[in-house]
């Protein structure tokens, strides 16, 4: 009896002193236990406090615990009881990270949603195939090129004027149309992507829908995507994808559905391609050219070139790798969600939505490339949109080697330089860094284009364009950000000089699904807003 109670007290203490040990072998070369966080009482044994993120608004119990814990703090995370993340909301340290891509990678979790859904693409590469791709696809965002793609952008943004305002005057109420604007901004911006893209139009903005046209099937099982986003299977997935990496692949129904947009933007993928090769061959085969010229500088062209034979001046893509590429122009929905939002906003707010339209108006119906630029208030309102409406909504990094990270403001018992372990999960989330009182004042969560008219201290704010983290910072910042900025303007322009947006009272809850999404009844996609003739 004596003997087994020894034994027992022995073995007692061996894992008493092993969990000692471990938590200071953990903790011996990383500051993370020591940073300040919510209380494990309010964390699931098994969610941690990631349950409690999902439930709530997108970023906002991010928001929530930044204030009270400062920018940068731990949370635990799901999957395993004992593992922490960092988020990071400081400035200083968000720069250093995402200045440092090549150090800090997409997570393990991060990029199998990223491959379901575009492919190994730009998006998904890390090091050298990064650098390889991004060097090959860059001519085809410069500011020439995107300067090219404005007559497009003018065409489609004018088709959308014209099909809201004859569902305007089809209305049988006198009080206007009231429609889910989204369906119809999407169907101008994916066209928009297509033409400038790829040269292919996917005929999205006809007015006699045919469900089984390709833009209805890329419509019809993006929308799918959100709804599956926005179930509890969606929480549980990168649970299940961690434990078991293969699952990414299986048919289940999250994966697939994040793959049946990818299936069908493959499928008229090959197609773009099996005609565009088809037609440098013969340019080849005939020496007239040896660099793609000035109007071809869409995405395909520009791959397909690189890969020609003899054409060592950037390296060659796979077949899958341009494949892949297609859909990272899949920019049109990041485009879509921002418009949707603010044009939202503006319906909340009418006084700042005449302030927009007299602006626009004050410049006739030319709208130039020049007279854009000159709109100051239509810049600021479209900076607004983005800084609230952020379209991806955070991101992940792991960082591939031990560093030291800056903060901006010392943490208690750490300092002004955080230690961290490789491997080390850091979430980002855009909206809080986007809507911190901190950097943007006391009415930083309202929508106020104005305070981009005031003189401000840049100092304040954190890295990135015009202080947003909206488009990401650093290397990998969008490659598409010019387009982005652009395509939105000219819409909104447009749209505003003819048609009046106004509240329809609805609920609107932004959810990260699997970007940033405004919800209405449980469902993306369904925004409505009453539309009148000016
Ligand atoms: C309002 C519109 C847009 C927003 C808010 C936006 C935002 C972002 C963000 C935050 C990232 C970084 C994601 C991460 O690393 O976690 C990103 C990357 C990227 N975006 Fe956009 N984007 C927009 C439009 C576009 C457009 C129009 C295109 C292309 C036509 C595009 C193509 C890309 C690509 C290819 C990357 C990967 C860049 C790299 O890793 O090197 N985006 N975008």
């Amino acid at each position: 009896m004596h003997q087994s109670l020894y034994a027992v007290t022995v073995l007692a203490l061996c894992v008493v002193l092993c969990i000692v040990f471990v938590k200071y072998w953990v903790a011996k070369d990383s500051d993370v236990h020591r940073l300040p966080g919510p209380s494990p009482s309010i964390a699931s044994w098994l969610w941690g406090h990631e349950l409690l993120v999902f439930q709530h608004a997108a970023a906002q119990m991010h928001s929530i615990w930044a204030r009270s814990f400062g920018g940068m703090y731990k949370s635990r995370a799901r999957y395993s009881i004992r593992t922490f993340q960092i988020i990071a909301t400081d400035h200083a340290a968000v720069h250093h990270i995402f200045a440092n891509s090549d150090l800090y990678v997409k997570s393990a979790v991060f990029r199998p949603l990223i491959m379901n859904i575009l492919g190994k693409g730009l998006v998904w590469a890390e090091g050298e195939d990064w650098h390889q791709q991004r060097k090959i696809l860059s001519p085809a965002f410069s500011p020439e090129s995107v300067k090219e793609m404005i007559p497009t952008i003018y065409e489609c943004a004018e088709r959308l004027e014209r099909n809201l305002s004859n569902l305007i005057l089809d209305s049988a109420s006198k009080d206007g149309q009231t429609l889910k604007i989204e369906h119809y901004l999407s169907a101008c911006t994916l066209e928009v992507i297509g033409m400038v893209g790829l040269s292919h139009s996917f005929s999205a903005q006809s007015t006699e829908p045919n469900p089984d046209s390709d833009a209805a099937q890329i419509h019809a099982s993006w929308e799918d995507l959100i709804d599956m986003g926005l179930r509890p299977l969606a929480f549980l997935a990168p649970l299940i994808v961690r434990a078991i990496p293969a699952l990414a692949w299986a048919p289940l129904p999250l994966p697939h559905s994040q793959g049946a947009v990818k299936r069908i933007v493959d499928r008229i993928g090959q197609k773009i391609i099996d005609r565009e090769r088809g037609e440098l061959k013969d340019k080849y085969a005939n020496q007239e050219e040896t660099a793609p010229t000035s109007g071809s500088r869409d995405i395909i062209s520009l791959l397909l070139h690189a890969k020609q034979p003899g054409n060592d001046a950037h390296g060659a893509l796979t077949d899958t790798q341009i494949l892949d590429n297609v859909f990272s122009l899949a920019g049109h929905e990041t485009t879509t969600t921002t418009l949707t939002f603010t044009l939202w906003e503006l319906a909340r707010q009418p006084a700042i939505q005449d302030r927009l339209r007299a602006e626009v108006l004050s410049h006739g119906r030319n709208l130039s490339y020049d007279n854009i630029q000159k709109l100051k208030f239509l810049d600021a309102t479209v900076k607004e949109g983005l800084r609230l409406h952020p379209a991806s909504g955070q991101t992940e990094r792991v960082p591939l080697q031990d560093d030291l990270i800056p903060l901006s403001t010392p943490v208690d018992g750490i300092g002004a330089t955080l230690r961290i372990k490789k491997g080390q999960l850091i979430h980002i989330p855009f909206l809080s860094l986007n809507t911190s009182p901190h950097a943007w004042g006391p009415n930083a969560s309202v929508f106020d284009p104005g305070r981009w008219l005031e003189e401000s201290d840049p100092a304040s704010r954190p890295h990135g364009w015009s202080g947003l983290l909206s488009f990401l910072d650093g290397p990998r910042n969008c490659i598409g950000w010019r387009l982005a900025v652009l395509e939105m303007k000219i819409i909104l322009a447009t749209l505003i000089r003819s048609i009046v947006f106004l509240d329809t009272g609805v609920v609107v809850e932004e959810k990260i699904s699997p970007g940033l999404q405004a919800i209405v009844g449980g469902k993306g996609r369904a925004l409505p807003l009453l539309l009148k003739a000016v």
